[in-house]
């Protein structure tokens, strides 16, 4: 079988005496963009400090590519990039300066670095600020050096934490295209708090609670993941709600004007057939039918509601 990009064995940490993460496993893949989800405290950095060799752990292992973390940090460390929630820029230096001295610290041979410079700043589109102080950059254009940092010994692996954190609206669209881009040979964990930046970008999602792994799937998964209950019909010719309740499945139905309802249902049921059904039928007319679908923000109450429940 195909060897993980990444593989977390029953990972633990804890900070003195309180366990900020405990027995978290998952294995990576695919290329692409996975979210890593999680309220404040949940554990997400720890989790990713460690998985890029920034915090050791308490227990369990990380491989990158098949290279154990412990037993070989540096050979795991080539295959990661890594863009802290604050980009570790060196702000009186100019662009191609500092990439050329981080892919000199990712131990590019020497004479590649310059390649390696041209084709970070091409990939991120910042090759005409190439002798800017960083500085003198706006803070989309800093957070795009960021990335180039993140990608300049060419990893298998990027994480970002919070890459979209404090730009404006159109930076963080020009940002999030760039993600996608740089997701396209590679495999890239995306940290954030933002459901729709989420729903936006990634393809995978993973997401953390109170140290404990409760989610991991598709981004369809996730958006599934509460099973919907209820239905908008739109009638133009309604029978009265006595008559919609009699529909085999239908739990209840609410009035929302004289011709829209609201149609909770069994979970299960085949209900949206048999309700076109009945109404031609019948001859209700009708004219839409919607399953209303609970938002991220309620799947995302429910899955750390049930971390709490667990613990
Ligand atoms: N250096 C530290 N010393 C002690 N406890 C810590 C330390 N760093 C984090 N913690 C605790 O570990 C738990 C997990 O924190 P972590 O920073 O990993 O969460 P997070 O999901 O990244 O949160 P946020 O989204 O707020 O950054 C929290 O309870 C936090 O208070």
């Amino acid at each position: 079988m195909e060897q993980p990009i990444v593989k977390v064995e029953h990972l633990s940490h804890r900070y003195s005496v309180q366990w900020a993460i405990q027995d978290i496993n998952f294995e990576i893949y695919e290329k692409g963009i996975l979210g890593l989800l999680g309220s404040n405290g949940a554990g997400k950095s720890t989790t990713m400090n460690i998985m890029c060799g920034v915090l050791n752990q308490t227990k369990g292992e990380v491989y990158i590519n098949g290279i154990n973390f412990r037993e070989d940090p540096i050979a795991a460390k080539m295959n990661i990039g890594f863009l802290p929630q604050k980009p570790p820029l060196y702000t009186d230096l100019t662009v191609d300066e500092y990439l050329a001295y981080c892919a000199e610290l990712r131990s590019v041979e020497p004479k590649k670095i310059k390649s390696a410079v041209l084709s970070a700043m091409d990939k991120c589109g910042i090759s005409h600020f190439s002798k800017r102080l960083l500085k003198n950059l706006s803070g989309g254009y800093q957070q795009r050096v960021g990335i180039a940092q993140a990608i300049i010994h060419n990893p298998k692996f990027v994480v970002l934490d919070e890459p979209t954190n404090g730009l404006d609206p159109n930076q963080i669209l020009e940002i999030r295209d760039l993600i996608k881009e740089i997701a396209y040979d590679r495999s890239v964990l995306l940290s954030t708090h933002i459901l729709s930046e989420v729903q936006a970008t990634c393809d995978h999602i993973k997401m953390i609670e109170q140290g404990h792994l409760v989610f991991s799937g598709t981004m369809d998964e996730f958006n599934n993941y509460i099973q919907p209950q209820s239905l908008l019909i739109t009638l133009k010719n309604p029978p009265s709600i006595e008559e919609l309740q009699q529909i085999q499945g239908v739990v209840r139905v609410d009035s929302v004007t004289a011709k829209n309802f609201r149609v909770w249902f069994e979970p299960e049921e085949d209900i949206n057939n048999r309700i076109v059904n009945t109404s031609v039928a019948r001859g209700w007319m009708l004219s839409e039918i919607t399953v209303e679908r609970s938002s991220l923000d309620e799947i995302f109450a429910r899955l750390s509601g049930k971390s709490k429940l667990e613990a």
